[in-house]
């Protein structure tokens, strides 16, 4: 097993594969993320965006490489230990906004901090300053079929960012919306990230979304195009050379 990775990297993947049912999705890649980065992966629809999230966030297990979230390794872990490391750490926003349909958008919000063992007033009370942050207060008492689409992935952002997780993948988390939604969606996630200094791992096929990241990084075929990384000037030289 290789050594733990440097300190300000959060997350490092070593030479990962990954196939669906025989289907090759990812074919051996290689990339950090340094600590409150924000990263953006981009490429064709299918070349394997998606699956490359669900490696780094621990929710699908590797079939080769490596995977490590800080000093701890993530590719050896049991499917218990993954479950547990998602809870704790990690946020995930998906292009659909999957609200609790029956529950008010602050009662949504509220949630992952009461199964974190939150009392009722302080997650409510979290939950509120959340919608106000990504502006959507009015909209605390009504329930998602109430709400636009835009309003409602809103909500699922702030619920994603409530519990404060120390990396969010953010997965085409616009690709639901309209044109004019998109940008202040992905500008609205973007500030609040960087003010909460929360790493985001962000995967669009929209090259013109990257542009709210630090750094870009293009998939084809399941590889990372080593000609198209554009590393943000305060990367660190490792993360630069994508070791
Ligand atoms: N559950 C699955 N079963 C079989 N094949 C899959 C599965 N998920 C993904 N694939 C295949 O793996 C490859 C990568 O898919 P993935 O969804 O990771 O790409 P993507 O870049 O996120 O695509 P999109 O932009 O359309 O979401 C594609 O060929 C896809 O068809």
């Amino acid at each position: 097993m290789s050594a733990a990775p440097p300190d300000n990297d959060v997350l490092r993947a070593r030479g990962i594969v990954k196939s669906h049912h025989g289907t090759p999705a990812l074919r051996g890649v290689t990339l950090a993320v340094q600590e409150g980065e924000i990263l953006a992966v981009t490429g064709a629809r299918g070349c394997g965006k998606s699956t490359l999230l669900g490696c780094l966030s621990a929710q699908l297990p590797v079939d080769d490489g490596e995977i490590w979230f800080n000093s701890a390794p993530v590719h050896t872990l049991s499917r218990a230990r993954r479950e547990k490391l998602r809870r704790e750490r990690f946020g995930y926003v998906g292009p659909e906004p999957h609200l609790v349909p029956e529950l008010t958008a602050r009662e949504n919000v509220a949630l992952p901090l009461l199964f974190a063992g939150a009392g009722h007033r302080a997650a409510h009370a979290a939950a509120t300053e959340w919608l106000e942050r990504l502006d959507i207060a009015d909209y605390a008492g009504h329930r998602p079929a109430a709400l636009v689409q835009s309003l409602r992935q809103r909500v699922a952002v702030a619920r994603a960012l409530a519990p404060m997780p120390t990396v969010l993948f953010a997965d085409d988390p616009t690709a639901a919306l309209h044109s004019d939604e998109r940008e202040q969606v992905l500008r609205i996630l973007a500030s609040a990230a960087r003010s909460h200094r929360i790493t985001l791992v962000l995967a669009t096929h929209d090259p013109e979304q990257a542009r709210h990241a630090d750094r870009t990084v293009v998939l084809v075929d399941g590889r990372l195009d080593p000609t198209a990384a554009a590393p943000a000037a305060a990367a660190s030289p490792a993360v630069a050379a994508g070791r």
